[in-house]
């Protein structure tokens, strides 16, 4: 069964026919275009022709995976999405990203070498559109294309807001940008003006970012940090996140309210 074509001027990078992980026996066609991955579910034969269209501007990322504790001959990837939705408890606008993963099966090779490669080919197409890099499909897909990961210097307050910022971190924070290939160093502050001291510190080139996970006053402690540094022109360059984890989170909302 061919695939209806995606729509008009969406060029298709990639195509191909796949298993999906864990629902045994399940198949779909694939197309990869710049700005989406179509799903269309082939087997079982749905009614309608109906396909999920996932947009790239949702995804994260995508990985592929090895099954090396049996003998399978078909390898893996997945994709990373973290769509709107409509939240269980309204609050704010009442939708919220929550994660949606999927996994394919590569399994059209007789061995696991090829399935592999196509399964990292995927993966690779993928990770170059959410990053703005440029293919086409007669581009050469390697994960050279890729540049190196960047790096995120993550300072956690564990007394911030109501002391779960820890472990909303392992489980929502440090999976995201796992997923993202970013690589990080993740540093409980110990007191007060840890954070600053620390940022004062560091070699500002060996970091793509600093994030304070944490209320305003861990980001006032790393802006003030960079600023009183002797380099403070250039450090202050560096790009600074918040992920609100306090009591207030003033900031993060007024940034958050502003850019709508
Ligand atoms: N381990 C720690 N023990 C005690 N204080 C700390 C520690 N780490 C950081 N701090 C201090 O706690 C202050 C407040 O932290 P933070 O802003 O993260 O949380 P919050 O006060 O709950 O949030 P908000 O500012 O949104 O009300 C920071 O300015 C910092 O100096």
């Amino acid at each position: 069964m061919s695939p209806s074509p995606p729509p008009l001027g969406a060029e298709t990078l990639l195509h191909g026919e796949f298993g999906a992980y864990p629902s045994k026996g399940s198949r779909y066609a694939l197309s990869l275009t710049r700005t989406a991955l179509h799903i269309q579910r082939l087997v079982p034969k749905p009614e309608t022709d109906q396909r999920t269209v996932v947009p790239l501007a949702e995804v994260v990322g995508c990985h592929t995976l090895h099954n090396r504790t049996s003998a399978d001959r078909a390898a893996y990837f997945s994709v990373y999405a973290y769509p709107l939705k409509k939240r269980k408890v309204a609050v704010g606008s009442g939708r919220g990203r929550q994660r949606a993963a999927r996994t394919f099966q590569v399994d059209g090779a007789d061995d696991y070498e090829k399935n592999q490669a196509v399964a990292e080919k995927w993966a690779t197409a993928i990770k170059c559109l959410v990053l703005g890099i440029p293919i086409s499909s007669d581009t050469d897909i390697t994960p050279s294309l890729l540049p190196r990961p960047p790096r995120l210097l993550l300072l956690l307050n564990p007394f911030g807001g109501r002391g779960l910022a820890l472990q909303w971190c392992q489980t929502h924070v440090l999976p995201m940008i796992t997923e993202a290939d970013i690589s990080f160093n993740l540093i409980q502050t110990e007191r007060p003006n840890h954070a600053r001291e620390l940022v004062k510190g560091i070699n500002v080139a060996e970091w793509d970012g600093i994030v304070a996970i944490s209320g305003d006053g861990l980001l006032y402690e790393v802006l003030n940090g960079l600023m009183e540094r002797p380099d403070w022109e250039q450090a202050i360059k560096m790009p600074v996140g918040i992920l609100p984890s306090g009591s207030g989170n003033a900031l993060a909302g007024a940034i958050n309210c502003n850019a709508g």
